[in-house]
């Protein structure tokens, strides 16, 4: 694999976090790691992971346990993962409306491909913690004038300024705590009544009318007779008025997850407690580097990125690495491999990877092997493209009898115009007003929804 990343200087800590003593913990300090930012102040530095260790943890061990055995489930076609989410988040739009339109274009799209596939679907945010970024290169260049690049506001802020793009370890405080009331707000959501499937019309509203919608009320409409049918004759619904709703983020800036590991007072392990299911990215996996091993160590299931420079080989060292027990649940591949090379750079990873033996959640990303620059400037994806990478993955997946377990998206609940295309096309000039992504191009709301419905109807070919 090629390491895109142009390496930053390596930050060591002397804090102490809840997990202080755990053996092996600390080993990753080590190991060569990139991505890591250069704090401009070490003392901020220092007092900032200390106040995070000492934090309450985001989730509790129990429930990613819990994830653990439903990623497992998935993994052998019991059940569907929908990952979603901002590529990056922001302080500025942890917003109840954002957080609230986000969750509702989730539990749509879940509701579409629990119908069409007849699956249960478990619900992912890449939410509440998806603040750190790694980037191709260090600075950006803009009127000849060139400063750090943006690395997510977990690190320095998107403005392009000096001041701004200055790495600022309070930062990490701030992520903290607006993955706090996200996380709060998520959960008041889907345990307090909202998510109720009694109220899947309601999810609908607000958005504005168009082809997806007009799909999504005739579904509902369906589900709504259902539910009355079931209710005439006496059923019970309170399974039908909580959901789980798990949160993830990819694991980047290993002195704040590290800082957030907690020893669990049932079974003395440590978890990552900042969110259920954490994932090394593409640029980060090299497998004697300091992700991989971090990560080996906390019992949270764990995601990979795979893009199209990934041997069988790579994948089963992986395996070994981060799953050497083949522990259901615990191991989840993304394919990101672009849309022009899934079908000819998975199948020989997935072949060797079954002949071990060894059972993984295979998952698609279909957005980041297929970013482009469109003529204005702007980053973004064609939703052909993005839709050409599912049928892919399903097809590969299919030829080879393996599991096409689930689909991992960077998309949003608002009306953006980031991605090209779609039922209701979005074009070039609508960049201009409604491009909002700091970092890649989402999914708007209506290009979502017409992706769960494609993948509803291959998950439900698929038998
Ligand atoms: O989200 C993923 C990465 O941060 C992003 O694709 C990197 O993009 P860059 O090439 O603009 O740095
Ligand atoms: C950085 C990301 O992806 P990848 O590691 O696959 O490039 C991401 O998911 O935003
Ligand atoms: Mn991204």
């Amino acid at each position: 694999m090629t390491d895109l990343s142009v390496a930053s200087p390596r930050v060591t800590s002397t804090a102490q976090s809840g997990a202080a003593d755990y053996p092996g913990l600390d080993n990753w300090r080590s190991l060569p790691v990139s991505q890591q930012p250069s704090w401009s102040d070490q003392d901020v530095f220092r007092a900032s992971v200390a106040e995070l260790s000492a934090l309450p943890p985001l989730v509790f061990a129990g429930e990613v346990d819990v994830l653990r055995e439903r990623l497992a489930a998935a993994a052998q076609g019991k059940a569907f993962l929908l990952q979603g989410g901002d590529c990056a988040e922001t302080f500025e739009a942890a917003t109840a409306d954002r957080i609230s339109s986000r969750v509702k274009t989730i539990l749509q799209m879940a509701v579409v491909l629990t119908y069409g596939a007849q699956l249960p679907v478990i619900k992912m945010g890449r939410m509440a913690g998806q603040f750190a970024k790694p980037r191709s290169s260090d600075t950006e260049t803009r009127d000849g004038v060139t400063l750090p690049a943006y690395r997510g506001d977990i690190v320095n802020g998107y403005a392009f300024t000096p001041e701004s793009r200055a790495h600022d370890a309070a930062r990490l405080l701030r992520a903290y705590h607006t993955s706090a009331s996200t996380l709060n707000l998520i959960r008041a959501f889907t345990q307090g009544g909202f998510a109720d499937l009694r109220l899947v019309h309601t999810w609908n509203k607000g958005f504005t009318e168009n082809p997806a919608h007009a799909r999504y009320e005739s579904l509902a409409r369906e589900i709504d007779r259902a539910i009355k049918f079931m209710a005439s004759c006496g059923a019970d619904f309170e399974a039908l008025k909580r959901v789980e709703f798990f949160a993830s983020h990819e694991a980047l800036l290993l002195d704040y997850e590290r800082a957030l590991t907690r020893i669990d007072s049932r079974t003395g392990l440590p978890y990552d407690t900042s969110a259920h299911f954490l994932w090394i990215g593409e640029r980060t996996r090299q497998l004697d580097h300091a992700h991989v091993d971090y990560l080996s160590r906390v019992r949270n299931p764990i995601g990979v990125k795979l893009g199209p420079s990934t041997t069988g080989d790579d994948a089963l060292r992986l395996i070994d690495r981060l799953d050497p027990d083949r522990e259901p649940g615990r191991l989840t591949f993304i394919t990101r491999m672009g849309a022009g090379n899934i079908r000819e750079k998975l199948p020989p990873v997935v072949e060797k990877v079954t002949a071990s033996g060894a059972q993984v959640l295979w998952v698609t990303d279909p957005m980041h092997g297929n970013t482009v620059t469109s003529r204005n400037g702007y980053k973004t994806r064609r939703f052909d493209d993005v839709v050409n990478e599912v049928q892919g993955f399903f097809e590969v997946h299919q030829a080879l009898g393996t599991v096409p377990g689930g689909l991992h998206m960077e998309m949003t609940g608002d009306d953006v115009a980031e991605c090209l295309g779609g039922s209701d096309p979005i074009d070039e000039a609508a960049f201009e007003d409604r491009y909002e992504s700091v970092c890649d191009p989402r999914l708007n709301h209506m290009q979502s929804l017409e992706m769960a419905f494609l993948v509803a109807g291959a998950l439900s070919r698929r038998g």
